[in-house]
């Protein structure tokens, strides 16, 4: 599945241009970070890609096709957004009943369902919480319970708006394994976040945003490296980065391993 965004703009009635042309395209399944301070635009972005949001100006292409030809609901078999507030998403009495939500309106039939809850439950870690009201679950639980929910329709291309907003450690690694598994099934996951540790251990693709726009896109070893546009975008690499960076090693750094490798070269080279 192919997502062409081209001069996309955004004003919204109340307020000013939250997009100001923007132009991409995502492609493939490799995942995706887009990054970038308070406001820059990524949720007003991201919620275009499904039609949540729909352009001021400018086209957004899924396949060749303008988004305008169908609805949001057509458009969210194939590109599912997780909300940052699980309290605007989940609705119903029952964690299984919010999994079976959506298949059901797409018409998937009721043993493929009940499949995909063993599956899936097993993945976000609720299988013991089915038939736990989606209001009794704690932070952590509520999230999973939203991506689960969206991971039931087993959409193309997936969004996660901020998932690691309350995660612990236990849930950073469960979205790893989420993150790893869409990947693995050729499936796209575009994630909004702030957090640059979560970023550097799961994705190879970024986007800046600052502004309403895109200051910059590639690999991660690309945009670390660029320093004056990561400052310009107020985005401040790792802890483990930066003092690669301020050693001056040649090569760039996102683990404490890298970082020793790195460092006992140049250690050597002298
Ligand atoms: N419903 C809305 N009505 C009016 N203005 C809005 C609305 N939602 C967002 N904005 C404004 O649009 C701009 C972009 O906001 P957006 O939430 O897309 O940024 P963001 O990069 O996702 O920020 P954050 O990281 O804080 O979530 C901001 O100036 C914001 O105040």
């Amino acid at each position: 599945m192919k997502i062409e965004i081209k001069n996309l703009k955004h004003k919204y009635p109340s307020g000013g241009e939250a997009l100001r042309g923007i132009n991409t395209a995502f492609e493939g399944s490799d995942p995706i970070a887009i990054i970038g301070q308070n406001g820059a635009g990524k949720t007003t972005f991201a919620k275009h890609l499904n039609g949540l949001l729909r352009p001021t100006e400018g086209q957004i292409l899924i396949d060749g096709e303008s988004i305008h030809e169908h609805t949001t609901a057509y458009w969210s078999k194939y590109i599912g957004y997780v909300f940052q507030n699980p309290d605007n998403q989940l609705f119903l009495e029952t964690v299984r009943k919010e999994f079976e939500f959506g298949p059901k309106q797409l018409g998937v039939p009721r043993h493929e369902i009940n499949d995909r809850i063993d599956f899936v439950s097993e993945l976000v870690g609720l299988k013991h919480r089915l038939s736990t009201h989606p209001f009794d679950l704690n932070a952590t639980e509520k999230k999973f319970c939203t991506i689960g929910s969206i991971l039931m329709m087993d959409p193309k291309v997936i969004i996660l708006d901020e998932p690691t907003c309350g995660q612990d450690v236990e849930g950073n690694q469960r979205l790893t394994e989420i993150i790893t598994y869409l990947k693995n099934n050729d499936r796209l996951c575009i994630t909004i976040t702030h957090d640059m540790k979560f970023v550097v251990r799961n994705f190879d693709q970024i986007v800046v945003m600052a502004k309403g726009q895109i200051l910059m896109s590639g690999s991660k070893n690309l945009v670390f490296s660029d320093t004056k546009t990561l400052l310009e975008s107020y985005v401040t690499p790792p802890p483990i980065t930066r003092v690669g960076q301020a050693l001056g090693l040649k090569d760039i750094s996102f683990s404490k391993e890298e970082f020793i490798d790195h460092f006992t070269r140049r250690l050597h080279q002298r």
